[in-house]
């Protein structure tokens, strides 16, 4: 096996999944660490951990049993997955993972690279930007559980991991892959045991990823994933995303995301389906019974375009409901969602089309899902995904993720 991946959240796995079937290597994604008679057969495997928001002992924990499983059956290289945003809590999960894996592992050096320049994420002079800001004075700024306050790579891997961090800026990217390699073995003679790598189009990560290919543990978000996927593969991308195209037969949109991009997503979509809003009272009175209705309703709607159930709401609506019932409302909408879902299997739809990470989490483990096989890509980052062990397919939403009409590009794309 040529990569294996340990992801710190579902939907990131399943965003480098895609990365690395569009890239050409064919590839697995597994549902937390398999069991050790779990044999898979594919050029990348993503494991797929919910260790983004843990306490850093239990982040790390989670991931060596993962690195374990993996080099059971010989990864050449380990790629440790976070977010393009480099979401990680005050403590800091990202430089303990990262130093665990390099122990384990015994690399002396390894990368930092969250760019993903085709969704706005991009690293000049060790300094990560959204869009046009900065990470400190974007969106992530206020993020509930991982608000990220300063930009500078450089000084959050100094503060959360083991040693000194250094920076291939992007002048030396454009030197090329040996400039790349050599800065980095110079870094290495001083002592660094992080480097940044700048990174703002897919030119800079094509080349980047041609330099690391042969690293034995690199971390970033999806777009270096890309870069190291084509440099490795030759580039047959079609034949690689075969196994996981989307199945015929009827759809549903869950969305569960409150997000900027999914409120847009989700008005757009709300213009031209059938869409029963959640109510988030009946939820938190009885989820079972309630998510068992929404699938009724579902399941007695017009199929095309997929009727769609949605809890999303604005930060101002959001901020209410948070006040008046606190994470007890988060947690109940979960539930009916998964409750839902289950019902929504077992009355013959067999695509999912689910907006939010945490919300695709609840929706996959309802459906008892193990893995999945990656599919072509809706938007960049988010690919049609089939179980590997029933007629299902998914389509998993980062919350920022997707075009406007993300749920109906969706239903576009061929079975
Ligand atoms: N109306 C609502 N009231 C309270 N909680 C809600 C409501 N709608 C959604 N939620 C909860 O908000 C959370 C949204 O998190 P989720 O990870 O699904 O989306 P996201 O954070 O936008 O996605 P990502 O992590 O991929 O960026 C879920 O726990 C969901 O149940
Ligand atoms: O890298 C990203 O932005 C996404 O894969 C992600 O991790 C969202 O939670």
């Amino acid at each position: 096996m040529k990569i294996g991946v340990i992801a710190d959240d579902f939907t990131g796995a399943t965003d480098i999944a895609g990365f690395l079937v569009a890239g050409g290597l064919t590839t697995t994604q597994m549902i937390g660490v398999p069991g050790a008679d779990v044999q898979v057969d594919a050029d990348a495997v993503v494991i797929s951990l919910k260790s983004r928001s843990n306490p850093a002992d239990q982040a790390v924990a989670d991931s060596l049993a993962a690195l374990d499983w993996l080099r059971a059956r010989g990864c050449a290289q380990i790629y440790q997955k976070y977010c393009s945003t480099f979401d990680s809590t005050a403590a800091g999960n990202i430089g303990p993972v990262a130093d665990a894996l390099m122990e384990a592992l015994g690399s002396g050096i390894t990368v930092i690279c969250p760019a993903l320049p085709v969704n706005g994420r991009s690293v000049y002079l060790g300094h990560l930007f959204v869009g046009q800001d900065l990470l400190q004075d974007s969106g992530m700024r206020d993020h509930p559980i991982t608000p990220m306050r300063d930009s500078s790579l450089i000084r959050l891997m100094e503060a959360q991991a083991q040693g000194r961090c250094g920076l291939v800026d992007a002048v030396t990217v454009d030197q090329g892959a040996q400039a790349v390699r050599d800065r980095i073995a110079a870094l290495r003679s001083d002592g660094v045991r992080y480097v940044v790598l700048d990174a703002i189009s897919d030119a800079h990560l094509a080349t980047l990823g041609e330099a690391v290919r042969d690293m034995a543990l690199v971390t970033g978000g999806s777009g270096l994933g890309y870069g190291i996927a084509r440099a490795v593969s030759g580039g047959a991308a079609a034949q690689a995303q075969d196994a996981g195209a989307p199945l015929a037969g009827p759809a549903v949109v869950i969305s569960g995301s409150c997000s900027v991009m999914t409120n847009r997503q989700v008005a757009a979509y709300g213009a031209l389906a059938p869409v029963m809003a959640v109510d988030v009272d009946r939820c938190l009175a009885d989820a079972e019974g309630y998510g068992a209705e929404l699938a009724a309703w579902v399941l007695d709607q017009p199929r095309d375009p997929a009727p769609m159930i949605t809890a999303t709401a604005d930060p101002d609506r959001l901020r209410q409901i948070q006040a008046q019932h606190g994470a007890a409302a988060s947690d109940a909408v979960e539930r009916s969602f998964a409750a839902a879902a289950g019902h929504l299997a077992t009355g013959g739809i067999t695509r999912f089309i689910v907006a939010g990470g945490e919300t695709s989490g609840a929706v996959t483990q309802a459906l008892a899902v193990t893995g999945f096989a990656i599919g072509p890509q809706i938007a960049p980052g988010v690919p049609w995904v089939r179980a590997l062990d029933k007629p299902l397919s998914l389509a998993l939403k980062s919350g920022n993720f997707g075009a406007e009409t993300f749920f109906t590009d969706a239903q576009q794309v061929p079975a």
